[in-house]
């Protein structure tokens, strides 16, 4: 797999619900973009790599830069998906509830799941989270 240069577009059809994803990179020199990408979307999904600790802290505090962003506030639904649990040393997911803060959030809707998109791992899980709101939404 290739890093996301940018931002990628893609729409995945799923049953008789189609979501369109805006793929943001997540390289340090993309993170500028981020707040353009999510202003007015149904959902933020926001992927750690929950078997690299030490990224968590900038994980953290950049999901923190973001969601402050007075286009972000309150509405937008979050989920957090921490990725590659199938690597024995990915953190549990209570750990990851807490060094990202997600209990403080109280401002918007926060879900976390942990996955593996290699096994496919809580991948149902997450479309069912995406959909479950899409009679209401815009
Ligand atoms: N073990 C494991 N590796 C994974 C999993 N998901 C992705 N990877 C690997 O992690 C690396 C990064 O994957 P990418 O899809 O490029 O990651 P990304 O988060 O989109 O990166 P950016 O596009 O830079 O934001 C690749 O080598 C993937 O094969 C997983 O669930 N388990
Ligand atoms: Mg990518």
């Amino acid at each position: 797999m290739i890093p996301t240069v940018g931002f990628e577009m893609r729409i995945v059809t799923k049953g008789n619900v189609t979501i369109k994803f805006w793929d943001l990179g997540g390289q340090q020199k993309f993170r500028t973009i981020w707040e353009r990408y999510c202003r007015d979307v149904s959902a933020i999904v926001y992927v750690v790599d929950a078997a690299d600790r030490d990224s968590i802290p900038i994980s953290q505090s950049e999901l923190y830069d973001l969601l402050t962003n007075s286009s972000l506030g309150g509405i937008i639904p979050l989920l957090v998906l921490g990725n590659k649990i199938d690597k024995s040393e990915s953190l549990s997911k209570q750990a990851l509830v807490d060094q990202l803060g997600l209990e403080t959030m109280t401002d918007r809707e926060v879900c976390c799941y942990m996955i593996s998109c290699k096994d496919s791992i809580n991948i149902d899980a997450v479309f069912n989270w995406l959909i479950k709101d899409s009679k209401t939404a815009k």
